[in-house]
């Protein structure tokens, strides 16, 4: 993984809105992340996480606001590999027929100019060897990823994105579906990505699965950052959250700022307007 230039952070909004059509989803977001950050994304369902991702990627519109990725403006920025991106609910698809090892190599093509053929090149090889063993799938490399549990479909996707060998890992839900036994795995390639510097951003409903990897926690509440601290400040600060997290549940309402004193009159740690935790500081540990 190459660092940033220049020291700019990875992602930098400044008061950022995106939305979909003339529907504003997320507003005033204003959020800087550094090389080597593990962000978790929490908020109730439908509270605007996945349209955060998707914004930075410029896959849903920006209705205002800076977005700046590597320091470049993100409507200029086109050095795609640098960004992995593992999509939502995404599996693959059992009309394709492709091995383990053929998907995850897709993830070379973003290196590559698409006139040149490419899978000559002993590194390529070398690198899709290299993350299907990071995600512990080497002895599965020529299986027919049909056959594979929606778990294993995952590392994957997640062996992909590896594949371009990007400054920053973007997962929506990466857990989400997986059995617990799958969950631990893929904790565990999470925190071998985080051991070797990767900075990540992780959309989850899951925090307990990755609570040893993660060194910061955005909350997205009703389409604005809610709280934006270290692990430890989220947990001294929301007790009723971390209850339910750690009782294994996802509930709809989970996080619902109704269930919280209104950020506006009672900022939370971290809120916008909260005092010391101001969003855009970094608060790596
Ligand atoms: N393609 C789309 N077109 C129009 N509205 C959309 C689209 N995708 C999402 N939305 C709406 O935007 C809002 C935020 O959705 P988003 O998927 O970002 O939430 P989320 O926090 O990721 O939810 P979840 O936890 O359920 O994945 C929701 O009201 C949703 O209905």
């Amino acid at each position: 993984m190459n660092g940033t230039q220049g020291g700019a952070p990875v992602i930098q909004l400044e008061n950022a809105s995106f939305g979909y059509a003339d529907r504003r989803v997320l507003s005033g977001v204003t959020l800087s992340v550094e090389p080597g950050e593990v962000v978790a994304v929490l908020g109730p369902n439908g509270s605007g996480k996945s349209t955060l991702v998707r914004g930075l990627l410029g896959l849903t519109e920006r209705l205002g606001g800076t977005v700046r990725l590597f320091g470049e403006p993100a409507d200029k920025f086109d050095q795609h590999w640098r960004i992995g991106y593992v999509p939502q609910r995404h599996t693959l698809s059992a009309s394709v027929r492709a091995t383990v090892r053929e998907i995850v190599a897709v993830g070379r093509l973003t290196r590559h100019k698409w006139w040149k053929p490419f899978w000559h090149k002993a590194t390529d090889s070398a690198i899709v060897d290299r993350e299907l063993e990071v995600v512990g799938l080497a002895d599965r490399a020529g299986t027919d990823v049909a056959t594979l549990s929606g778990g294993q479909q995952r590392r994957v996707l997640i062996a992909r994105a590896l594949a371009s060998e990007p400054d920053v890992l973007l997962m929506d839900e990466p857990t989400a579906g997986v059995d617990t036994a799958n969950q631990e795995v893929l904790a565990q390639v999470l925190a071998k990505l985080a051991a070797r510097g990767t900075t990540m951003l992780i959309v989850t409903h899951e925090l307990e699965a990755l609570e040893d990897v993660v060194t910061r926690i955005v909350v997205v509440r009703a389409g604005r950052i809610g709280f934006d601290g270290t692990p430890q400040e989220f947990h001294s600060g929301e007790d009723h959250t971390r209850a339910d997290h750690h009782n294994g549940h996802h509930h709809d309402d989970e996080l619902d700022p109704d269930h919280h004193p209104d950020p506006g009159r009672h900022p939370l740690p971290g809120a916008p307007g909260a005092g010391p935790l101001d969003p855009r500081r970094r608060t790596t540990p």
